[in-house]
C-alpha cells in the first residue's frame, strides 16, 4: 500500500515540477518577447509616455492634440501613442501604399488584443479572429447578392420611416441619431435575417447594443491591471452583461438555423427561398466547417449598423448645416428616378451628387484620426529602412483627410468636390463613395478594406432619399452647427442632438410609379 502512495506521491511531484518548468518558461518568454518589443521601439518618440487614469481620460477630450503632438515629436517618422490598453506605433501615411497589401501585417490579431476576444462575452471579436467566415460572407456572397438587396431596402425603407418618424404635419423634433440606429439596424436585420429578425424587438435590442456595451466592458476591463484581468472580467458588470447579450443572440439564432437546417432537407437541399441571407452566406463560406452562427450575426451587426448609422448622422447634419442640398439633392433623386423607374444597383449609381456629398461628409468626419490596425506578424523593415519590430501594434495616421493642400478648404463642407472630380476625364471610377485610397481611407485601403462599403452605400443612398423626400429637416431654431462627441482620436455625431422634422409631398413617388405633375 505505501509503495502505492509513494509512486502517486513521485508521479505527482514529477507531473507539478513538469507544468512549473513549462509555465516558467512560457512567462519567461512573454517577458523576454515584451522586452524585445519595448526596447525595439524605445527608439521613436512618445507623444504621450505617462498612461495613468488621469491621462486616459485627458486623451478622451484632447486626443487629436496628443496626436498632433507626436506628429511634431517625429518630424514625419513614425512615433508611439498610449491609446486604450496598449501603446501603438503610429505610422505616417506615406506608408499606406507600401502596407497595405502587406500579409505580414495583421488586422485581426489587433482586433483580437483590443477586444479581449479570448474572454467569453467578447465572442463577436474572435469569429473575427479565427475564422475567415465572417469575412468571406461579406466579400463573396453579400457582394454577389448586392443586387438582390436594393429593391427589399426601397421597400422597407418607407414603411421603417414612417415607424420611426411618422407623418408630421408640422415641424416635430426629434433626437436624430437614436432614430437612425433604428432606421438602419431594420433595413440591415432586413437584409441579413429576414422580416421576422426586423420586427424582432429582442433582436433589435441585441444587435444595436451589444456594440455598445462590449466597447463599454473593453473600457472596463483596460482600467484593470493586465494580470488581474482573466479574473476580474467574470464579476465586472458590463462583462457580465456583454455574456449575457450572447446569450440572448444564440437563443434567438441558432433556433433559425435549425429550422433553416430542416427546411433545407425537407426540400432535398434545395433552399425554399429565392433570396438567401446571411445565415446562407456564413454556411456557404464556411464550407463545412464547424463555427457559431449567433457569433458571426453579432460580428455581422456590430461591422455594420453603427459605422453606417453614424456615416449617416454625419450626412444628414452636414445637410441640415447646409440646407441649400436639400433641393439639389431632391432635383437629381426626381431627374434619375424618372429616367429608371425603379430602384436598381444601377439607379443609384446615378446619384452622382448624393455619392459626392456622403464622400464629403465622410472626410470632413474620418470617424477616426488614425486608422487601418494591425499587429505585426514578424519583424519588417521598409524600403526606406524603418522598422516595424515583431508583436507591435501599428495604425496610420493622422488621416490626411482634413489636409488642405489635398483637399482645398478641407475644413469646409463641399457637396460637390468629389462630383466635380469624378467630372475631370479619366477620374470617373476615383471618386466615388467605396472607392479607397490612402487620401481617402475611412473605409481602410487594400487588403483589409471594408467589403460591407458597397452595399452600406446603397443602404445610406435609400435611406437618404426616402428621408429627403418625405420630409423636410431643420435644427432648432437659432443653431447652425453641430458640436460632434469626440472620444480620443475618434468621432461619432452628436447623439443628443434634436432635429426638427416637416412631411412633405414628394416630387416623384419613390415607393413606385412617377408622378406626373
Ligand atoms: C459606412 C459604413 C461602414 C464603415 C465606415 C466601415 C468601416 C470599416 C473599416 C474602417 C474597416 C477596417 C478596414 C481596415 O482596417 O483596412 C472595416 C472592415 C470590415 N467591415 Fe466595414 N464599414 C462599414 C460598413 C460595413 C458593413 C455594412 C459591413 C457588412 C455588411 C461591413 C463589414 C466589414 C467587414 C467584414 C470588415 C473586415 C474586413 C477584413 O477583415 O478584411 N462593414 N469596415
Amino acid at each position: 500500500m505505501s509503495t502505492i502512495l509513494d509512486l502517486n506521491s513521485s508521479v505527482a511531484s514529477k507531473v507539478g515540477l513538469a507544468v512549473g518548468v513549462i509555465i516558467t518558461i512560457a512567462l519567461a518568454s512573454h517577458l523576454f518577447a515584451s522586452f524585445r518589443l519595448s526596447r525595439a521601439l524605445a527608439k521613436y518618440p512618445i507623444a504621450n509616455p505617462k498612461w495613468g487614469p488621469a491621462e486616459k481620460v485627458e486623451f478622451t477630450t484632447s486626443g487629436a492634440a496628443i496626436l498632433q503632438k507626436g506628429v511634431e515629436m517625429a518630424k514625419g517618422r513614425p512615433f508611439r501613442l498610449n491609446d486604450k490598453s496598449f501603446p501603438r506605433l503610429v505610422l505616417p501615411p506615406k506608408y499606406i501604399d507600401e502596407i497595405k497589401n502587406d500579409k505580414r501585417l495583421a488586422f485581426h490579431e489587433f482586433v483580437a488584443k483590443e477586444f479581449f476576444s479570448t474572454y467569453p462575452g467578447f465572442d463577436a471579436f474572435s469569429t473575427s479572429v479565427n475564422q475567415t467566415i465572417f469575412q468571406d460572407a461579406v466579400r463573396t456572397q453579400l457582394t454577389q447578392a448586392l443586387g438582390m438587396t436594393v429593391q427589399p431596402i426601397a421597400k422597407e425603407a418607407p414603411n421603417t420611416l414612417n415607424l420611426v418618424y411618422g407623418p408630421a404635419s408640422d415641424w416635430k423634433e426629434t433626437v436624430l441619431t437614436p432614430a437612425l440606429l433604428k432606421s438602419v439596424s431594420r433595413v440591415s436585420a432586413l437584409i441579413f435575417l429576414g422580416e421576422s429578425f426586423m420586427n424582432n424587438p429582442d433582436w433589435q435590442r441585441i444587435s444595436v447594443m451589444y456594440t455598445v456595451d462590449a466597447f463599454m466592458a473593453a473600457k472596463a476591463l483596460n482600467n484593470w491591471p493586465a494580470p488581474l484581468r482573466p479574473i476580474v472580467h467574470w464579476f465586472l458588470p458590463e462583462c457580465r452583461k456583454i455574456r449575457e447579450e450572447v446569450k440572448i443572440a444564440k437563443d434567438l439564432v441558432q433556433p433559425e438555423v435549425d429550422r433553416r437546417r430542416k427546411e433545407l432537407a425537407e426540400n432535398g437541399g434545395k433552399p425554399r427561398r429565392k433570396v438567401l441571407d446571411s445565415v446562407d452566406w456564413f454556411s456557404a463560406s464556411a464550407k463545412g466547417q464547424d463555427f457559431d452562427y449567433a457569433n458571426a450575426e453579432l460580428s455581422l451587426a456590430m461591422a455594420a449598423i453603427h459605422t453606417t448609422t453614424n456615416t449617416l448622422g454625419f450626412a444628414m447634419f452636414d445637410l441640415v448645416e447646409n440646407p441649400e442640398y436639400f433641393d439639389l439633392l431632391r432635383e437629381e433623386i426626381k431627374r434619375v428616378f424618372a429616367e429608371e423607374g425603379k430602384w436598381e444597383k444601377s439607379t443609384l449609381f446615378k446619384l452622382r451628387l448624393m455619392d459626392s456629398v456622403l464622400k464629403e461628409s465622410m472626410r470632413l468626419h474620418p470617424h477616426s484620426l488614425v486608422n487601418m490596425p494591425r499587429q505585426a506578424k514578424e519583424d519588417i523593415t521598409l524600403s526606406d529602412g524603418t522598422t516595424i519590430p515583431k508583436k507591435a501594434f501599428i495604425s496610420m495616421g493622422p488621416v490626411l483627410m482634413k489636409d488642405s493642400s489635398i483637399f482645398p478648404h478641407a475644413d469646409k463642407f463641399d457637396g460637390h468636390r468629389f462630383f466635380n472630380l469624378r467630372n475631370s476625364p479619366g477620374n470617373e471610377n476615383k471618386h466615388q463613395f467605396v472607392t479607397t485610397s490612402p487620401e481617402c481611407n475611412v473605409f481602410g485601403h487594400g487588403h483589409h478594406a471594408c467589403p460591407g462599403r458597397f452595399f452600406a452605400s446603397n443602404e445610406l443612398k435609400l435611406l437618404l432619399v426616402h428621408m429627403i423626400m418625405y420630409y423636410d429637416w431643420k435644427l432648432p431654431e437659432g443653431q447652425t452647427k453641430v458640436q460632434h462627441s469626440k472620444n480620443g482620436v475618434g468621432e461619432s455625431p452628436n447623439s443628443r442632438q434634436k432635429i426638427l422634422y416637416k412631411s412633405r409631398k414628394p416630387e416623384v413617388d419613390v415607393t413606385g410609379s412617377v408622378t406626373k405633375a
